[in-house]
């Protein structure tokens, strides 16, 4: 008789395996999916949870077990398969090209013959049907990662599956974008869509998901009922041990000499779809550190390059950087005075991925280590430049298979690690770091947010651009908002709440606050006070 799986399922897997090289992935996978469910998938970075997905996508073999669909054994051999079954994946690292307007991604993926303004029109009717904000004719190149990940999921949605694989999808959203989202997620499930839902945001796969199932080291260690749980029982089972909450040591007194200094930036919008930057001024002292909150899309991918060299300025003094005017300098030549800088994009911006990271460790610092990476002759010193790898991957902890593997072989958390340990192992005095914990696991982002705040506390200046309000709450000594290209001046901490700074990211004017309360419950629907660290 064949063998077939439970037909009650929509999907199930039995002994799912993925091995690579020595390292088991995913080790005897069993998951059960019913129709109309959102099921988590939970586990720290590199527990296996892309991979389990990339096979049931059909971009990964499975070296062994099987995969089963609406009762039926099935090989997915490609995306295309996969679709044609009815699964659609929204992946964590996008597929788009940047080249290419939003319908023309989305036209890939349909048949040739279908007119390109016939799919404008209809993804522009989805973007309306589930509150999904697109401009069909935007250059992908000229968005943010909030917006690039919207046309994923509208090109998913369009080929109405039955199951919609969601890798890490509000990690680049705000709150109330993030509320948007679990909106269509929950009409989406009452058509009866089941969603398989990855995030390392317990908080809303609690609020969100009615099963999950945790994966330690690419086992399955529990299938439970989310609800069931708390934050922290579920971060225990994912780690195996206790999660330790960060904490954030009182600021210096007196602080520090300038060292981040801004005056009246602007910057025309370089395309037709950037944000223009508007007269923007900026301190951050030795031993501060100052988060910078916006809806994504508010300039601050352009701001990002204003600061780091990547858009030079016209003139020198606009931007200082440890004392010095850097106007006109580039990255390079900034990262020389002691300033460092991490992307958003860690794949193909902060790192090559096909180079290993000791090749990725010694491009970005060829110039600012010469005298330790390069001899004389200018022949690179592999052996330094592998020591400082294998240092930076024990500092930060980064999980991988081999002993220096390719950049893309790493799971997304444990590359941002490693990026970040990459910066701060030349101890800046300047870091600006651009979402520092996009797809990094609670006890991952832990680590990461003390390094951050030790770096500070040593007497740097740290500035963090994020779009996780419970991050910058938790981290920053001051918060200020960008919006619409303007960046409001600093909050202390002490005076900062969700609903000021909400209030901010939703345009208004500083000191509307005091008495906007209701106007704050629009645009901070749902949010919350800061949530307690898990
Ligand atoms: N193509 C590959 N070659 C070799 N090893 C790989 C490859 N892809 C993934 N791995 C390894 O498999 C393990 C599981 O990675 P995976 O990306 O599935 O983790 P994850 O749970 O999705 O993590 P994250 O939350 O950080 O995205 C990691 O140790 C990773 O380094």
């Amino acid at each position: 008789m064949q063998d077939r799986g439970n037909d009650a399922l929509l999907l199930e897997t039995r002994g799912l395996t993925k091995v690579f090289g020595e390292l088991k992935a995913c080790n005897e996978v069993d998951l059960k999916i019913a129709p109309g469910e959102i099921h988590a998938l939970l586990g720290e970075n590199g527990a296996g949870k892309s991979t389990l997905v990339k096979m049931l996508f059909g971009v990964l073999d499975p070296t062994e077990g099987g995969i089963y669909w609406k009762g039926e054994p099935v090989r997915i051999g490609s995306p295309g398969e996969a679709r044609r079954h009815g699964i659609g994946m929204v992946f964590q690292h996008f597929s788009l090209f940047e080249a290419l307007t939003a319908s023309e991604n989305i036209a890939l993926v349909f048949d040739e013959k279908t007119p390109i303004s016939q799919i404008a029109e209809r993804a522009r009717a989805v973007s309306v049907e589930y509150g999904l904000p697109l401009d069909p004719h935007a250059m992908v190149g000229d968005l943010s990662v909030g917006e690039r990940q919207r046309i994923e999921i509208i090109r998913c949605l369009l080929q109405k599956p039955d199951l919609i694989i969601l890798d890490e999808p509000t990690s680049v959203l705000t709150p109330q974008e993030a509320n948007r989202m679990f909106d269509t997620l929950e009409r989406l499930k009452a058509e009866g869509t089941s969603i398989l839902y990855i995030s390392h945001r317990l908080d809303e796969v609690k609020r969100l998901c009615d099963t999950a199932t945790v994966l330690r080291h690419g086992k399955v260690v529990a299938h439970c009922d989310p609800r069931q749980e708390t934050a922290t029982t579920l971060a225990n089972l994912m780690v195996g041990s206790d999660v330790e909450a960060v904490k954030r040591q009182a600021s210096a007194a007196t602080p520090g000499p300038p060292l981040i200094e801004i005056s009246n930036l602007e910057r025309p919008p370089a395309t037709p779809f950037s944000i223009p930057l508007r007269g923007i001024d900026l301190t951050v002292r030795g031993g501060e550190l100052l988060g910078i909150a916006g809806v994504a899309g508010n300039g601050q991918g352009e701001f990002f390059e204003a600061v780091s060299g990547e858009w030079r300025q016209e003139r020198a003094d606009t931007i200082r950087l440890n004392g010095r005017n850097c106007g006109h300098k580039n990255i390079s030549d900034r990262r020389m005075v002691g300033a460092a800088f991490v992307p958003e994009e860690r794949l193909g911006h902060g790192a090559a991925p096909a180079l290993p990271l000791s090749d990725n460790l010694l491009l970005s610092r060829h110039t600012t280590d010469r005298r330790a990476m390069v001899g004389p002759l200018g022949f690179v010193r592999m052996g330094a430049v592998k020591e400082a790898t294998q240092r930076i991957i024990r500092e930060m902890d980064v999980r991988k298979s081999g002993e220096d593997p390719e950049a893309a072989a790493l799971s997304g958390g444990n590359l941002q690690k490693f990026l970040i340990g990459r910066e701060l192992d030349r101890e800046p005095m300047v870091l600006v770091v651009d979402q520092p914990t996009w797809g990094v696991d609670a006890g991952a982002a832990a680590r990461i947010r003390k390094a951050l705040i030790d770096l500070a506390r040593a007497g740097s200046a740290v500035l963090v651009i994020s779009q996780d309000l419970d991050e910058l709450f938790e981290i920053s000594d001051a918060i200020a908002v960008m919006h619409d290209g303007r960046l409001s001046s600093p909050l202390p901490i002490a005076e900062a709440s969700f609903e000021k700074i909400g209030l901010l990211m939703g345009g208004a004017e500083p000191g509307h606050q005091a008495h906007a309360h209701a106007e704050a419950h629009a645009n901070t629907e749902g949010s919350h006070e800061p949530g307690a660290p898990i």
